[in-house]
């Protein structure tokens, strides 16, 4: 089986309140997104990975995974509006060229081998599988009038991660449906659950964070120093 990977770095986050895209951050010297992609590129089982990146930006990241000799990015796009616009502009791409993908954040830089791994293993099988870990708070439904209205059973919740994998005739199945129901969704697998397809939990790592705001880069930087 052919195995791909999309990464979405088209984002512009914001909420990280930096006047560069916080997937170009240096972190340990070196881009997050740098970090993100030398963990894809150095995995055996991956055969092509294409980056989606902002709209202008693709000869700076062609330059910058060539400075760190990157192989395997066979394609570098424009992403669009919301991530799920993104994620699919870079399926487009591996449509014809790989039998499985794997959509990656390109701020999660945490990633391992063993998680695209297992993924990877599941996802062969059953055509979907998602990284995910037990959440530790207890979860409150609140309405717009700030009052907690239930408090779900602990046990059934899971935070979900990336790299998430999938057949990739299902995920582009999934889009195709999402597309046409007009469904935005902040996953790639709750598009592929809307098709009444199961969708297998793997366990996740907590250290796979996503940086979003400052202080997950701070934690990133120690994070690596005690590596
Ligand atoms: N239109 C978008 C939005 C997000 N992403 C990517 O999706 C991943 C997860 O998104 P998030 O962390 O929420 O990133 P941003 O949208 O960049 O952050 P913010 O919501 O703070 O603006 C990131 O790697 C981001 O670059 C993307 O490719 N295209
Ligand atoms: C896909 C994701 O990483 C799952 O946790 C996450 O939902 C993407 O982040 P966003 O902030 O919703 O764009």
């Amino acid at each position: 089986m052919k195995m791909g990977a999309v990464i979405v770095a088209a984002g512009q986050g914001s909420r990280m309140r930096s006047s560069i895209s916080k997937q170009y951050l240096p972190l340990a010297g070196k881009p997050i997104l740098i970090h993100t992609l030398s963990v894809f590129a150095s995995h055996p089982e991956i055969a092509a990975i294409t980056v989606v990146v902002p709209s202008g930006d693709e000869p700076m990241v062609r330059e910058m995974a060539e400075q760190h000799g990157l192989g395997k990015i066979r394609h570098i796009v424009s992403g669009g509006a919301e991530r799920q616009h993104s994620v699919l502009r870079g399926l487009e791409t591996l449509r014809d060229e790989v039998d499985l993908v794997f959509v990656h954040d390109a701020v999660r830089p945490f990633v391992t081998h063993g998680m695209i791994s297992a993924a990877g293993e599941e996802a062969a099988r059953c055509g979907a599988a998602v990284p995910a870990v037990p959440v530790k708070d207890t979860i409150k439904i609140v309405g717009a009038d700030g009052v907690v209205q239930t408090t779900p059973d602990r046990q059934s919740l899971w935070a979900v991660q990336t790299p998430q994998a999938f057949r990739i005739s299902l995920l582009l199945k999934a889009y195709k449906q999402a597309g046409r129901d007009g469904f935005i969704g902040t996953d790639d697998a709750s598009l592929v659950e809307r098709l009444g397809h199961p969708v297998k939990i793997i366990m996740g790592d907590y250290n796979n964070i996503k940086i979003t705001t400052p202080e997950d880069l701070e934690w990133a930087e120690h994070y690596l120093e005690r590596q």
